[in-house]
């Protein structure tokens, strides 16, 4: 087959090694997820059914893409293949099996505000002080108990987390675990966490099961092995454990998620627990200039705790890395908005061969405005996406509740949207009800008058019916998931209540909520879904990770601004790592102990060898973070950079007025055996081993304000508003379209005079 011809040496013998446990712990871009596309199209290939293929990648989006390779390579089989996350692989096993433990194929997946919801509501039951069982604290117990595989009774009859919630002054920690349980099982509701703790509940005490999966899938796959929790880990052993065709892929280096739990023990663990393993390395990056990998090797070789890997590459030299300081992060925003902008136009380049790698989602906001000024496209990865937004979730919230009446969040959303005049201590007491009489939410409103206290019955009434006819659509007239979705937007009040409401907020709201609707019809109307139930379409929405978007397919040459954990595995011509500043990347936060230092090196890893061709770096001087001004620190992790391959870009001092000149190509400059990245950086202008490159501004007086779409006035020609934006060589342009019958004129900025117009 050809595409064996698309592999190096090691690779090929990954894809053919068939039988037995496989192990490749490789390099970054090294090629380890090509290896695993090409080995699915290959054992395809060789006769082995699809559908006894499991292959779990890091994120939905990521299962997508490799489905559509393997698609080409060995045609409309690959539908067939088990692909995707842990969660949702595992959620879709519980939806068949989940009755084995008690829960119907309806479940609802608690995000974490539902999670949190739930938590704050039991705080509240037990009368306990919000201000020391804080709710994420208490999210976090929880969550790392489940991903350590201990259960509430576990949980309470350990003298170990007994003395450590004593010690952090939570002794109730192991009852409200209980109490969480309980109320999630009664809900029939399993958290994200759960997804991955039931399965191995339901493979522990149901072995029929079990035997069922590990006969079913005869290969089993996995990618980004390295970041694997002890739950997930267990899981493949126990599905391999019969036909022993285990694959997995990894990097120790790019670990990133202990923070969540994930064990980069699960490597040394994997070749103790199979004797006969072969072990593969890659060490050819295809991915990335010389000079990217050398800094990437530079900074990765300082952490004490990683195994032996020399990574190198056959590509070319590249361009050096550049360093950008700002003055402040707004100044970092418009340096980078701009410098993409010229990029584009003088390259050719798309928008969508760019990335901004931050730390935190909150730095995206200086990004956000000045990309939008200059009119160039994005797109958000992670952050407040679509579906957490308030509308959008008041929607679900009703259709979760339509599919499965004992979610009890779904509920506390929506018994009073729009308001119906049922109150908190009526919600509250239904609640209570239902959890003390060990029957659910729905059980106490549909036979509300036969509860003795709860007052004023009518709205609830009305509520009931309304879920009524809305469960007959469903369970009866089998309604596909859009009938019944449009049909509830319309009759619950919810649209109407966004309709009636003018503000800019509320049309845009309304606005969201049809694009919902867009979306689910898409789901119902696209041929890759079988099942078109209101069911299913909840399920892929709630699954969706913080890497997945969900944005539409013809529109994507926008520049992608994410944080570096969610762009681990995917790659950029262009990537500009920004924020690098002490306390900010490392992550005063996470910093606590030499291990924690090693991890933020990981992640500064896994971002600088995200770049195909140019990388390049930024740190702001100053900046607002929790809404005070503070002066920054370059991030030490700069000094750790092999200062050969650097270079200053000169930033835009305030008024700097000089001509532009075009970005001059250097080649590597002699490694400096004076300076220091660090000296660099204090001293840029003293060290004259180091090109300068040229401003980026646009115009003398205010060099950054200027974007297509604004609008100036020029002595001359009166008012005009500006089409285009050009720069050739030294000359910069504007194509500026003016009133009065005036028209368009081609002016050059380093002539015009130009008053900006708010
Ligand atoms: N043998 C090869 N010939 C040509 N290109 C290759 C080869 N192997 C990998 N590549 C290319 O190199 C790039 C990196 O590959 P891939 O993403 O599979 O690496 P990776 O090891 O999974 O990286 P990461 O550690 O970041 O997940 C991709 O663009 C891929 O197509
Ligand atoms: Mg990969």
């Amino acid at each position: 087959m050809d595409y064996l011809a698309g592999l190096n040496e090691p690779q090929r013998k990954a894809v053919e090694h068939i039988d037995g446990p496989l192990m490749i712990i490789a390099g970054a871009g090294s090629g380890k997820t090509r290896v695993l596309t090409y080995r699915t199209a290959h054992l395809i290939d060789k006769g082995v059914d699809p559908f006894s293929i499991l292959l779990l990648t890091f994120t939905n989006k990521a299962a997508g893409e490799m489905r559509h390779r393997i698609e080409t390579v060995i045609g409309s089989q690959a539908k067939n293949i088990w692909m995707g996350t842990f969660h949702s692989v595992f959620a879709k096993i519980l939806r068949f099996e989940g009755e084995r433990l008690g829960y119907t194929s309806n479940f609802s997946i608690y995000d974490t505000d539902d999670a949190k919801s739930l938590i704050r509501t039991l705080i509240k039951e037990q009368n306990l002080d919000d201000k020391v069982y804080k709710v994420n604290l208490v999210l976090n117990r929880i969550s790392n108990a489940k991903n350590r595989l201990i259960g509430p009774e576990q949980y309470l009859n350990s003298p170990v987390l007994e003395q450590e919630d004593r010690y952090a002054k939570i002794p109730m920690m192991g009852q409200l675990y209980k109490l969480y349980c309980t109320r999630c099982f009664q809900a029939n509701a399993m958290d994200f966490d759960d997804l991955l703790f039931q399965t191995n509940i339901l493979f522990r005490d149901h072995l029929d099961v079990l035997h069922k999966y590990q006969h079913k899938f005869k290969h089993v796959m996995v990618d980004e092995f390295q970041d694997t929790n002890v739950s997930q880990y267990l899981i493949t052993k126990k599905l391999s454990a019969v036909h022993r065709n285990i694959c997995v892929v990894g990097d120790d280096a790019q670990s990133i998620y202990a923070f969540r739990g994930a064990d980069i023990q699960n490597i040394l663990n994997f070749e103790r627990d199979y004797a006969d393993l072969t072990t593969i390395k890659l060490e050819e990056n295809y991915r990335s200039t010389k000079a990217i990998v050398a800094v990437a090797n530079s900074v990765i070789a300082r952490n004490k705790n990683q195994l032996k890997k020399d990574v190198f590459t056959s590509n070319e030299d590249g361009d050096q890395i550049e360093i950008i300081r700002a003055g402040s992060d707004n100044e970092e925003g418009r340096i980078i908005a701009s410098s993409i902008f010229e990029t584009c136009q003088k390259e050719g380049l798309h928008f969508s061969d760019f990335a901004i790698l931050y730390r935190t989602n909150a730095q995206s906001r200086s990004f956000e405005e000045s990309l939008r000024r200059l009119n160039i496209k994005y797109r958000i990865i992670g952050g407040l996406s679509f579906y957490q937004r308030k509308e959008i979730k008041d929607v679900l919230g009703y259709l979760r509740f339509v599919v499965n009446q004992q979610d009890e969040e779904a509920f506390k959303r929506i018994i009073n949207l729009p308001k119906r005049g049922i109150g908190d201590t009526t919600i509250a007491k239904i609640s209570l009800t239902a959890a003390e009489q060990n029957s659910t939410v729905w059980d106490v409103v549909a036979n509300i008058n036969q509860f003795q206290g709860v007052r004023g019955t009518a709205p609830i009434e009305q509520f009931a019916d309304l879920i009524k006819s809305y469960k007959l659509m469903v369970e009866v007239e089998q309604k596909d998931a859009y009938e019944v979705a449009s049909h509830v937007a319309k009759t619950s009040g919810l649209v109407r209540e966004l309709y009636e409401d003018k503000t800019v907020e509320g049309l845009a709201r309304y606005q969201n909520v049809q694009e919902l609707l867009n979306a689910i019809k898409q789901f119902v109307d696209s041929e890759e879904n079988e099942d078109k139930s209101l069911a299913t379409f909840l399920q892929s929405v709630s699954l969706l990770t913080n890497a997945d978007t969900t944005e539409d397919p013809n529109d994507k040459d926008k520049v992608t601004l994410m944080t570096v954990h969610s762009a681990k595995g995917l790659e950029f011509k262009h990537v500009f790592l920004v924020g690098l500043e002490e306390d900010l990347f490392p992550s005063q936060m996470m910093l606590q102990s030499q291990a924690d230092l090693e991890e933020e090196r990981r992640l500064f890893y896994v971002a600088i060898t995200r770049a195909e061709k140019k990388l390049m770096i930024s740190y702001a001087e100053s900046r607002y973070q929790f809404g005070r001004l503070k002066s920054c620190e370059p991030s030490r992790f700069i000094d750790e950079l092999d200062s050969t391959y650097l270079k200053m870009a000169k930033t835009p001092e305030k008024k700097d007025t000089s001509n532009f000149r075009p970005v001059q190509k250097t080649g590597f400059v002699e490694k400096s055996t004076s300076a220091s990245a660090a000296q660099l950086i204090q001293k840029p202008k003293q060290n004259t081993n180091y090109q300068h490159v040229p401003s980026t501004n646009f115009v003398q007086s205010d060099p950054m304000s200027l974007a297509v779409g604004q609008r100036v006035e020029h002595q001359k020609f009166g008012f005009g508003t500006i089409q285009k934006l050009e720069v050739n060589g030294a000359e910069r342009k504007a194509h500026i379209l003016f009133e009065q019958g005036v028209g368009e004129k081609t002016l050059l900025l380093s002539f015009a005079k130009l008053m900006i117009i708010a």
